[in-house]
């Protein structure tokens, strides 16, 4: 049977990140892809120039209308901007009774623009993350979800170990701002502490990395539920796409990873 995964995040106009780059990886790992759209971003390579935030209830309604018919084998939760909408969503993957949520906790863009308001950490926190089959802090956001600082693998192992006190069945740090020669993701199940190590690419072209990551997550869990298999093909997907994207040039500033083929 066709597999089926929503994306619940923000529209990124220039389609390297959000939810253009969410539905192209699940095209590109094989399931069908369905998108409830939170916010549009006014957004290229080199930033995002303003945020429209759609009402929680507009959220909502796109949540109930794919699920009650289409029906969902997983969910990736990118983008969500503010606490409302962050509450909303929550709320509604309770009702549906999800099981393989993917949350992305999008708080800033590459470019260092800001993609949720402060106060919605906290709802993120307390209502959203013990929904979380597996969350995908980067290091920045694994810092702000642990309140601790991240300076080194044992600091890692401790943020995710404290990211999963909060509820999420599965912890994945991913290392793409660490100082390191190589990009090392740390993944906790509850009981065991994963490695992933790939090679660093030199390349500016990064952008929408971790939504890539995290859409590959769901669309994979799809497939096998087992969460540690999951992420390890995920990796190895986005590692393939950088690669690709290596030299490209797309856009000004720093250029998506999301190229056909
Ligand atoms: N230059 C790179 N070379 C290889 N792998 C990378 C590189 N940059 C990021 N990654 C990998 O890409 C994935 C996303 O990691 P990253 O920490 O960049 O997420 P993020 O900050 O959420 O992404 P985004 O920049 O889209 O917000 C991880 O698996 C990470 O190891
Ligand atoms: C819409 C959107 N979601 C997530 C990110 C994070 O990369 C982004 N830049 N834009």
């Amino acid at each position: 049977m066709l597999k089926r995964a929503l994306t619940i995040a923000g529209s990124d106009s220039g389609g390297g990140a959000g939810i253009q780059a969410d539905l192209k990886a699940f095209e590109n790992i094989g399931v069908f892809g369905m998108s409830a759209i939170t916010a549009v971003t006014i957004q290229n390579t080199l930033g995002v120039q303003g945020i429209h935030q759609l009402p929680a209830e507009t959220v909502a309604a796109q949540i109930d209308a794919v699920i009650s018919d289409i029906g969902v084998d997983s969910v990736k939760v990118g983008m969500l901007g503010n606490a409302a909408v962050t509450a909303a969503v929550a709320e509604r993957l309770a009702a549906h009774d999800v099981k393989y949520v993917v949350v992305d906790p999008v708080m800033v863009a590459t470019s260092g623009d800001l993609l949720l308001e402060t106060d919605a950490v906290q709802t993120i926190k307390e209502k959203l993350l013990p929904r979380a089959f597996i969350v995908t802090p980067n290091k920045y956001e694994a810092e702000i979800l642990a309140g601790i600082k991240i300076t080194g693998a044992d600091s890692v192992y401790r943020a995710a170990r404290l990211i999963h006190g909060l509820g999420a069945r599965g912890v994945l740090i991913k290392g793409g701002h660490m100082d390191d020669h190589e990009a090392t993701d740390v993944f906790f199940d509850g009981q065991k502490m994963h490695t992933f190590t790939l090679p660093r690419v030199d390349t500016r072209n990064t952008h929408g990395t971790g939504c890539t990551l995290s859409s590959a997550i769901a669309a994979y869990l799809c497939f096998n539920p087992d969460p540690a298999a999951a992420v390890q093909a995920a990796k190895d997907y986005v590692y393939r796409r950088i690669a690709k994207a290596r030299d490209q040039v797309l856009g000004h500033g720093s250029g998506p990873i999301c190229l056909p083929g």
